[in-house]
């Protein structure tokens, strides 16, 4: 659904969404078009605060002012203390999903609720030392699940394969679950989160430090669809 707003989740296909994490944030709406232009499906948003991890970015006023410029879904990767708090502004600046962290909140089911009461879609994360198994009560109920593949804070960090048997965990319980995986993600590590099963691909420092954003992106697409098409002949 490359270039429009609205629903996205629920087909468990190959979604390819660089994260401008480690973009030229100062010309945020022209690197949303470039990579929307290069084929993303969607962009992942970094919000941080400074708390829940030791760097900060931006919020939904900044969200509010992209919006004005994009039309892309808007994947919002909430790295913030109580996510409960930003949900009223990240729907008013129309984002579309939006992913907290279960190490955040003391209430999952609270806000998880809240977030589809205020019209968007919910993605559930998991920091790299959280077991898989804490996320299986909500798994039902949300959108996506998010598995860490770094400590999150930082773009351009090591990719932690040893993060893959909590994709696989997942897959094997939830056929159709969005599964999505974040940090040190591109085209030389693909490979490991492609065929544990994950398909939803943020990709941050390889995308947009690349000379060729499109071929990167193709590149990824290429080895999510030959993984999904492997797993369903598989079936
Ligand atoms: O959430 C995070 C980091 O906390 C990520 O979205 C990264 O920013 C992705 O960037 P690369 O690791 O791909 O450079
Ligand atoms: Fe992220």
């Amino acid at each position: 659904m490359a270039g429009a707003e609205g629903g996205m989740l629920g087909s468990c296909s190959c979604k390819i969404g660089p994260s401008i994490l480690n973009a030229d944030l100062s010309n945020l709406a022209s690197e949303a078009r470039r990579l929307m232009d290069c084929g993303a499906d969607y962009l992942h948003l970094d919000v941080m605060d400074g708390h829940f991890v030791p760097n900060m970015t931006f919020g939904h006023p900044v969200v509010k002012s992209l919006r004005q410029h994009s039309d892309a879904f808007f994947d919002m990767h909430m790295m913030v203390n109580r996510p409960e708090q930003w949900i009223e502004g990240m729907s008013d600046a129309r984002a579309n999903l939006f992913t907290f962290h279960i190490e955040a909140t003391d209430d999952v089911k609270g806000c998880i609720r809240k977030v589809k009461e205020a019209g968007m879609q919910v993605g559930i994360g998991l920091k790299p030392k959280t077991p898989v198994e804490v996320v299986f009560p909500y798994v039902e109920d949300v959108d996506m699940v998010l598995v860490m593949t770094v400590e999150p804070g930082f773009g351009g960090q090591k990719f932690m394969a040893d993060m893959m048997p909590k994709v696989q965990a997942l897959r094997a319980k939830y056929k159709s679950l969005d599964i999505e995986v974040d940090g040190g993600v591109g085209p030389s590590t693909i490979d490991l989160a492609a065929e544990a099963g994950a398909n939803m691909i943020v990709s941050g420092t390889a995308v947009v430090r690349s000379d060729n954003p499109r071929d990167v992106i193709g590149q990824l697409r290429g080895k999510v669809d030959e993984a999904i098409q492997k797993a369903n002949l598989e079936r």
